[in-house]
């Protein structure tokens, strides 16, 4: 197999990387800034004077770091004592080695996946050298604030996953179907809501995206959602003895109502009995602005059963239900907001690895896990997915990404529309589809385990498309 082509990085100027590590971080870094001047009142109530200055020094760190980003400066170790300083500071040795002689690492010469991770590790550095401020979330108020946007929304999901509850033994194999492929696109559609690629912007679902999947549908140009419900469906039909389960991993991004979404999709999973398990998996620090952290999920569930609406509240109760039972767990592994590629789970995360291989199914969502599944690199457009994965298989897997960055992968071409660049289109199979270039997309992407050459083959169908106004 050919040697993993470069990282993509904001070496390459006038790439999605080069756009992101000079203006975009930047902005986020300057709105983590603007955050903690804003809560300086806050601090000094909750802690008096030792909380402005620990603030002051927050806000000094924020800014030395902003101008090392800014100057592209060498990367340095951290030094604070938490559990994954090892870990990460490896990592920079490693990118030390692999740089071939040129240079620190830095800012724009290294890999983009490292530098943005490495960013919102040192944003979390800020705040653990200065207590008694060393919990607080910098991104908290912008994911409620998005959460409480989408209040019509979340409502709109909820009502209708429970008026769908009230008959679900009665449905047919086809009607459950065709709900599941419902609540699949609207896991998908709710990636949309994610505030790192708007730079903390409000970025919410307004309105009642079941009613628009019709009109979104042709945005998706192919997908494989018939795989994944055979996947599941075969997995159902075997489970009658109790003993065997069907346990559905979920890979958590944004919070708000993407999480909204993946819960509904976990209940209908639950509830249809296509799975006896569902496993969530967050982020251990604040991460990316908007990725789920256990606080997130928790305060979630907690503003969903005291929310003044019935069929919120039902589900946030139903939902805290199925974690206290067991049929729901939640997990944080801190692999998740380390800078790897998925390829080096298996060495440096194995419990982890090892859960994985415990499910029926895992679900990726958003564009930073599929970056982190592929490794981030310039691949050619037509090389199989699977060979990005670079090993990593630890059960079939499915990624649910609306496209923000400039990786993907199209294996097989169905007929399929312009791109909005009017990208030119070919009609036959494992040729280049379309010139992915950054903006927006959505693709399906499911693997089995390579369990014979054959099973290689088999489909990955994605196409880019551009993202449909919500
Ligand atoms: O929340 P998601 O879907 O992972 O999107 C986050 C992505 O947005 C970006 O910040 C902008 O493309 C990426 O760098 C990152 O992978
Ligand atoms: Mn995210």
């Amino acid at each position: 197999m050919a040697a993993a082509p470069v990282s993509l990085s904001g070496r390459f100027k006038g790439s999605f990387a080069y756009f992101t590590i000079k203006d975009r971080l930047p902005q986020i870094l300057t709105r983590v800034i603007d955050t903690l001047h804003r809560h300086k009142n806050e601090f000094f109530e909750k802690h008096g004077e030792k909380g402005v200055e620990a603030e002051k020094r927050a806000i000094s760190f924020l800014s030395k770091l902003r101008n090392e980003l800014q100057t592209d400066k060498p990367m340095i170790p951290l030094n604070d004592e938490l559990p994954d300083t090892p870990i990460w500071n490896q990592y920079l040795e490693y990118q030390r080695n692999v740089s071939n002689g040129n240079g620190q690492p830095s800012w724009f010469q290294s890999p983009w996946l490292y530098v943005e991770c490495y960013m919102y590790r040192r944003i979390h550095e800020a705040l653990i050298h200065n207590p008694p401020i060393d919990d607080f979330d910098p991104f908290m108020e912008a994911k409620i604030q998005s959460f409480f946007e989408a209040q019509q929304a979340i409502i709109a999901v909820c009502t209708y996953l429970q008026e769908l509850l009230k008959n679900i033994e009665d449905l047919n194999e086809n009607q459950l179907k065709e709900e599941f492929f419902k609540l699949l696109q609207v896991s998908l559609w709710g990636n949309r809501c994610d505030l790192s690629i708007s730079a903390g912007e409000d970025n919410s679902q307004k309105s009642n995206l079941l009613q628009s999947l019709n009109d979104f549908k042709s945005f998706i140009l192919v997908d494989d959602m018939e795989n994944l419900w055979s996947l599941l469906l075969n997995s159902k039909k075997r489970t009658t003895t109790k003993e065997s389960i069907t346990r559905v991993d979920i890979i958590l991004d944004n919070a708000g109502f993407e999480l909204i979404t993946d819960l509904v999709l976990a209940n209908f999973l639950s509830s249809s009995k296509l799975a006896t398990e569902v496993h969530f998996h967050g982020k251990y620090i604040p991460w990316f602005v908007s990725d789920t952290t256990k606080h997130d999920f928790n305060w979630t569930l907690k503003q969903l059963q005291s929310a003044n609406h019935m069929w919120m509240s039902r589900c946030g109760m139903n939902w805290e239900g199925n974690l206290k039972k067991g049929v729901w767990v939640y997990h944080d592994h801190m692999f998740w907001t380390l800078p790897h590629e998925f390829s080096s789970m298996a060495q440096v995360a194995p419990d982890l690895y090892a859960e994985l291989q415990k499910s029926s199914v895992i679900i990726f969502k958003g564009d930073l896990n599929y970056r982190k599944l592929t490794g981030d690199r310039k691949w050619e457009f037509t090389v199989p997915f699977h060979q990005a994965l670079n090993k990593f298989h630890p059960a079939p897997l499915c990624s649910i990404r609306t496209l923000k960055a400039e990786i993907q992968f199209c294996l097989t071409i169905r007929l399929s529309k312009c791109t909005p660049s009017g990208g030119s289109q070919m009609q036959s199979r494992r040729e280049m589809c379309l010139h992915a270039a950054a903006g927006g997309a959505c693709m399906w992407q499911l693997l089995p385990p390579p369990t014979t050459p054959a099973a290689e083959s088999e489909v990955l169908q994605s196409h880019r498309v551009g993202i449909p106004a919500k």
